[in-house]
């Protein structure tokens, strides 16, 4: 149901400036359109789009507020003072100004700050000169939402709301402004004062609830996403996209450490017939197995084991020579072979594993991109000599 609304107000959007009314349109429609898209300079899309469109509702509720005073004193009544009469003048004209502000393209923030002073001073000014009837009263107990909706800060709504009802009260309580002198009075604005207190509070303790549930939302999701971004969903191993990050960051520091950076690259021999012969969903279970099974070798902090794609698995390992790296890539295989998972095809009993094993050179510079190629060419000479091997890959 809210769709289609939505995309006429875009298209409102668009066509304020451009094209001729549409005449189906009602007036009313129109200028409602009008003034929630501050005439046509705001798009839903635009992350300004709902403060500007709170700042113009309250503007607008605002310029009834003040003119309903306006003419109350001025007309119905006839008693307001002339302080009175100003103030209500005044902020007639700050909500009118913010509006047209608006619509100009002056910034939402300036805006918001502009009549969040101007509202402090006029309530201020109406605590001053006795124009404490029980609407003006009521004012403060609506000041913390609109504090916290005009300025999108917290902290700074709530100063504010704090410093404004405290400067209200002294002011009610000294008997500064005429008629401000009698008990009625000081009781009226000490409830105010009290009532405006607790409905602040229940705002903050509201505030810190949502926000806190927030934060912890927030956290879970950019943890699942984070999550989601650097591994494999299969295998719970990291990548390809943390591979390129992690074997970089790894070349980058390996001049500066004595110990043999290897990187090991395999894969499982015949999957294909493996996935034709047990089912695909077989074929997962293997390749989950296979990644515990990599990771009880290679289980050192600084190992790093990676999924890079369907069956082809690589390991980013150091050890202190290279007949460590190699006696590492023995025991991956006879760890594979040790899992007895029957090969349905070729001349092994169980299934088994092909890689190519690249050792980093100390004093020269590489990309990743080298290293998994050079492994890549070993894996590829591992399989066309017999598969169930590792070998080396040339420099
Ligand atoms: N079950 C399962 N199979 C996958 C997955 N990703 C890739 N594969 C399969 O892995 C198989 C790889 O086949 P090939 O590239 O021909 O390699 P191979 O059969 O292992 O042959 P060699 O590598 O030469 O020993 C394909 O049949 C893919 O469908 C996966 O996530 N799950």
């Amino acid at each position: 149901m809210r769709k289609p609304e939505r995309v006429m107000v875009e298209q409102h959007a668009c066509s304020t400036r451009d094209d001729p009314p549409n005449a189906s349109q009602s007036v009313m429609s129109r200028v409602w359109r009008n003034l929630l898209t501050s005439g046509g300079r705001t798009s839903e899309r635009s992350p300004d789009y709902l403060r500007i469109t709170l700042l113009n509702l309250i503007q607008s509720a605002a310029i009834i507020v003040w003119g309903t005073f306006l003419v109350l004193n001025l007309v119905v009544m006839r008693e307001g003072s002339l302080g009175r009469l100003t103030i209500d003048v005044a902020g007639l004209a700050v909500a009118v100004g913010a509006i047209v502000a608006l619509r100009r393209g002056v910034s939402v923030s300036l805006v918001s700050r502009i009549t969040h002073v101007c509202l402090f001073v006029f309530l201020l000014g109406l605590a001053i000169v006795g124009a404490n009837n029980p609407l003006t009263m009521t004012l403060p107990l609506i000041y913390p939402a609109l504090a916290f909706l005009l300025l999108d800060d917290i902290r700074r709504g709530l100063a504010g709301t704090l410093l404004m009802t405290a400067a209200i009260n002294i002011a009610l309580s000294s008997g500064f402004g005429p008629g401000l002198r009698d008990s009625g009075t000081l009781l009226d604005g000490a409830l105010t004062f009290t009532l405006a207190m607790c409905f602040q509070a229940a705002v903050l303790a509201l505030y810190v609830h949502h926000r806190k549930q927030a934060m912890t939302r927030l956290r879970e999701v950019s943890d699942q996403l984070s999550e989601l971004a650097s591994h494999d969903p299969l295998t719970g191993l990291y990548n390809r996209r943390t591979f390129v990050d992690v074997l970089e960051r790894e070349l980058s520091r390996h001049d500066r450490d004595d110990r043999q950076l290897a990187f090991l690259l395999f894969d499982i021999d015949r999957f294909k017939a493996y996935n034709d012969h047990y089912g695909h969903p077989q074929g997962d279970e293997l390749l989950r197995r296979l990644a515990i099974a990599v990771g009880q070798v290679f289980s050192r902090g600084e190992d790093t084991v990676f999924r890079l794609g369907g069956e082809e698995f690589g390991v980013v390992f150091h050890t202190e020579t290279p007949e460590q790296a190699a006696a590492m890539a023995d025991q991956l295989l006879a760890a594979v072979e040790a899992m007895g998972e029957p090969a349905p095809v070729g001349p092994h009993a169980t299934v088994s594993i092909s890689a190519g094993l690249y050792l980093v050179g100390h004093g020269r510079s590489m990309t990743p991109n080298h290293v998994y190629h050079q492994a890549d060419a070993a894996l590829y000479r591992a399989k066309t000599s017999g598969r169930a091997r590792w070998l080396y890959a040339n420099d």
